[in-house]
C-alpha cells in the first residue's frame, strides 16, 4: 500500500494511507433472510431491510424515533465516492438483485465497536445507554460491544469496569442482575493504536470470528479526541468495515473548531466513508422535550399558529451547570463555552424550534428545514454578545476553584465560560424576534430550557390591573428540558374571591407527575436511531457548514481583539453584562424574573 504525506494526517487530522479503491473491502455477496422495503419509495438508494425476527419484535419497531416502524436496517450507507459505499443494492425482485431464496438464508449480526472505550464518555453514557437498550430489548438478537482503546485491558477487565457504571434502572425488574450478566457476556476488548490499520484488521478478525458468518453490519462509535477521529475512520473503514453489511460510525463532537477545521475535517472522513454513514451526534437532540418540540408545535392546533413574530416577542435558549470544567479544562480551554455548547447544542434548539413544517418526518426533510433556518441567520455582531470566565468564590465556609486554578488551563486564559449572545433570524417568520441564547459553567443552579414570551395582548381590558409594565405580564411557554422535564405556560388568571384581582399562574405538565416512569437518556435514543439508520437527529455536513458560518466570524473577532471575559464568582448568576444585553433587546432573561429563578 503507498504511503504518503496526506493533508489529512496526524497533526491536523491523522492518516498516512493513500486510499486507492482496490484498497477496500467491497463485500459482494448478499444472502439473507431480509425482506428489503425501500425506505422512501421515491429513492431507490435507501433500500432497507427487515429481519422477519426483528419484524416479529414490535417493541423493537415501535423504539423508532421518528414514530416509524423500524425500517432501516439498510445493508450498506451511502451509493457514492467511499471505500464503504461501493456495493449497490437492488431492491427486491428487481432485475439482477438476489432471489427471495437466498436472501432467506442468513441470519444478521449487529456489532458495535466503541473506540475510546476506557475513556469518560464511553464509561458514563454509552456502555450504560447499550445496557438500557438491551434492558429494554431494544437490541437485536445477536449483537456483541467491542471496547478499542491503547490501554491494555483484558475482556473481564473491560467487563469489570463497565459493570461498575451499569444501573438497574428504569423500574428495576426482578432480572435486572440476570440481564447485567448477559449483556457482559457480549462485551469484549481488543487494545489497539488508532492509526493501526493492522490493529483494526485484528480486531476485524475478532468480529468475524464472533459474527460466525452471519450478515454483518457494524457501528462504530468515535468517542475519542477529535485530533485522531481521522485516523479511526481510516483503519476502521479500509481494516474492519462490514464486507455484507452496513458499517456506520458514529462521531462526538466537536466537529472542528470553526468553519475551515471543520470543513477539513468532513472532507477528510469523506475520503473514507459516505455522507450516509456519518451519524454526527448533538447529544441534545436526543433529549425528550427537544425531540417534544416539534410534536408541540406540529400536532397542536393552538400553538403554530402563534408561532412567529405576530405573537412571539423574543426566544431564550438557557443552558447552565452548577459545576466548572473540573476535569476537562485541557479540553475546554481550546473550545470555550461558544463552541462547547452555542454552536451547536443551543443552535440545534434554535434551528428545530425556528424552522417551517417540513414535508414530512424524513430525516432529510427535517434538516432541510433547519439548514434553512441557519442559513437565514443574520451575521452576529460582537456587541451582541457578552463573554464571561469564573472566578474563585467563598460561600459557607467553602471556596470553590476559578476556571484558571485549573492547571491545565493557562493562568492568562480568555476562554469564556459564560456567553450571552442576541441572533437574529432574516426571514419572513422571525424577522425582528431577539433569539437570546445563555450558556454557563459554574452558574448558580443546573437547567437547561427554552423559554417563549409572547405579546401583550393588544387592547387589554385588564391593563389596570398590570401596572405601566404591560409587558411583564405577558404569556411565557417554558420548555424545561432539564433537570425535571416539564412544559408549562405562564397565565394570568383571576384570583379567586369577590374582588377583580388577577395573578400568574401555570399551566402545567410537569412530566414526572404526568408520567411516571424513567425518561431514556439521550445516548439511548441515538445509539438506537444510529442501529435502525434513522438520521433525524443527526447532524448533516450542511447543516454543520451553516452553524460555523455563523459563529466563525464572531469567535475569529474575540480571539483576535482578546477580549477580556467579565469575571463571575464560581455559583453565582453569570456576568451583569448579560442583563444589559437583554435589555438593550427589550428583554428580561425569564429564568431570572422571581418567578422562576
Ligand atoms: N466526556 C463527556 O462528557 C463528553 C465528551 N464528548 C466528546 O466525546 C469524545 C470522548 O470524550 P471523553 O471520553 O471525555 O474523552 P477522553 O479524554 O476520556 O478520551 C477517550 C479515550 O481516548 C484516548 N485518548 C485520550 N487522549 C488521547 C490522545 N491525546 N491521543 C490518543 N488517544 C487519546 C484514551 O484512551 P486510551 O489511552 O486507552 O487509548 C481515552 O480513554 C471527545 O471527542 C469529547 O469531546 C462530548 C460530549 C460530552
Ligand atoms: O456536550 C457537552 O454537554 C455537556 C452537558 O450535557 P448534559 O447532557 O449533561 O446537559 C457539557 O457538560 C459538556 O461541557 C459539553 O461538551
Amino acid at each position: 500500500m503507498a504511503r504518503h504525506l496526506n493533508p489529512c494526517s496526524s497533526s491536523s487530522y491523522s492518516s498516512s494511507t493513500t486510499f486507492t479503491p482496490s484498497s477496500f473491502k467491497n463485500g459482494t455477496h448478499l444472502s439473507s433472510r431480509f425482506i428489503i422495503v425501500p425506505r422512501k419509495p421515491h429513492s431507490s438508494s435507501w433500500v432497507s431491510l427487515i429481519h422477519p425476527r426483528i419484524r416479529a419484535r414490535n417493541h423493537f419497531q415501535l423504539k423508532s424515533s421518528n414514530g416509524h416502524p423500524l425500517n432501516a436496517v439498510s445493508l450498506q450507507d451511502g451509493t457514492a465516492g467511499s471505500p464503504l459505499a461501493k456495493k449497490h443494492i437492488e431492491p427486491r425482485g428487481k432485475k439482477g438483485s438476489l432471489p427471495f431464496s437466498e436472501l432467506d438464508n442468513v441470519e444478521s449480526h449487529l456489532s458495535i465497536t466503541i473506540v475510546g472505550a476506557s475513556g469518560d464518555l464511553a464509561k458514563k453514557k454509552i456502555f450504560p445507554a447499550l445496557f438500557a437498550l438491551y434492558y429494554e430489548d431494544c437490541l437485536p438478537k445477536n449483537f456483541i460491544v467491542f471496547g478499542y482503546a491503547r490501554t491494555k485491558m483484558t475482556d473481564e477487565e473491560l467487563r469489570n469496569m463497565i459493570s461498575r457504571t451499569l444501573t438497574c434502572r428504569i423500574d428495576k425488574r426482578e432480572n435486572c442482575e440476570d440481564k447485567m450478566d448477559h449483556f457482559l457476556k457480549r462485551c469484549f476488548y481488543h487494545s489497539g493504536l488508532y492509526d493501526s490499520e493492522e490493529h483494526f484488521v485484528e480486531l476485524n478478525s475478532k468480529l468475524k470470528e464472533r459474527e460466525a458468518g452471519k450478515l454483518s453490519n457494524r457501528l462504530f462509535y468515535l468517542s475519542i479526541p477529535p485530533n485522531i477521529f481521522v485516523d479511526v475512520a481510516r483503519c476502521a473503514s479500509l481494516g474492519a468495515s462490514s464486507e455484507n453489511g452496513w458499517t456506520r460510525v458514529i462521531v462526538e463532537k466537536p466537529f472542528g473548531r470553526d468553519s475551515k477545521s471543520s470543513g477539513e475535517l468532513t472532507r477528510c472522513l469523506k475520503q473514507y466513508l459516505a455522507e450516509d454513514q456519518i451519524f454526527r451526534i448533538d447529544h441534545y437532540l436526543g433529549k425528550e422535550l427537544v425531540e417534544n418540540l416539534s410534536v408541540l408545535r406540529f400536532a397542536n392546533l393552538i400553538f403554530e399558529p402563534l408561532w412567529s413574530r405576530n405573537c412571539i416577542r423574543n426566544v431564550q435558549l438557557i443552558f447552565s451547570e452548577d459545576f466548572g470544567t473540573e476535569g476537562r479544562g485541557g479540553y475546554f480551554d481550546s473550545y470555550g463555552i461558544i463552541r462547547d455548547i452555542m454552536q451547536n447544542h443551543l443552535l440545534q434548539i434554535l434551528a428545530l424550534f425556528a424552522m417551517e413544517s417540513p414535508v414530512s418526518l424524513d430525516a432529510e426533510d427535517i434538516r432541510n428545514e433547519k439548514v434553512k433556518v441557519l442559513r437565514s441567520m443574520r451575521p452576529l455582531q460582537l456587541e451582541d454578545v457578552v463573554v464571561g470566565q469564573y472566578k474563585g468564590h467563598s460561600k459557607g465556609g467553602k471556596s470553590y476553584p476559578a476556571y484558571t486554578d485549573d492547571p491545565t488551563v493557562p493562568n492568562d486564559s480568555l476562554t469564556p465560560t459564560f456567553a450571552a449572545a442576541a441572533l437574529f433570524i432574516n426571514n419572513a417568520r422571525w424577522d425582528g424576534v431577539p433569539f437570546l441564547m445563555k450558556a454557563g459553567k459554574a452558574i448558580h443552579t443546573k437547567r437547561a430550557e427554552i423559554r417563549v414570551q409572547f405579546r401583550h395582548v393588544p387592547g387589554n381590558l385588564y391593563k389596570r390591573n398590570f401596572g405601566t409594565d404591560l409587558d411583564k405580564a405577558t404569556n411565557e411557554l417554558v420548555l424545561r428540558v432539564q433537570p425535571d422535564e416539564a412544559i408549562y405556560l405562564k397565565i394570568n388568571n383571576k384570583v379567586p374571591g369577590l374582588g377583580m384581582r388577577l395573578d400568574r399562574s401555570d399551566l402545567n405538565l410537569l412530566y414526572r407527575a404526568r408520567y411516571p416512569r424513567e425518561i431514556p437518556d439521550a445516548y439511548e435514543r441515538l445509539l438506537l436511531d444510529a442501529i435502525e439508520g434513522e438520521r433525524r437527529l443527526f447532524i448533516r455536513s450542511d447543516e454543520l457548514d451553516a452553524a460555523w458560518a455563523l459563529f466563525t466570524p464572531l469567535l475569529n473577532e474575540l480571539e483576535e481583539k482578546k477580549i477580556v471575559p467579565e469575571l463571575y464568582p464560581h455559583g453565582s448568576r453569570g456576568p451583569v453584562g448579560a442583563h444589559y444585553l437583554a435589555a438593550k433587546h427589550n428583554v428580561r432573561w425569564g429564568d431570572l424574573s422571581g418567578e422562576d429563578s
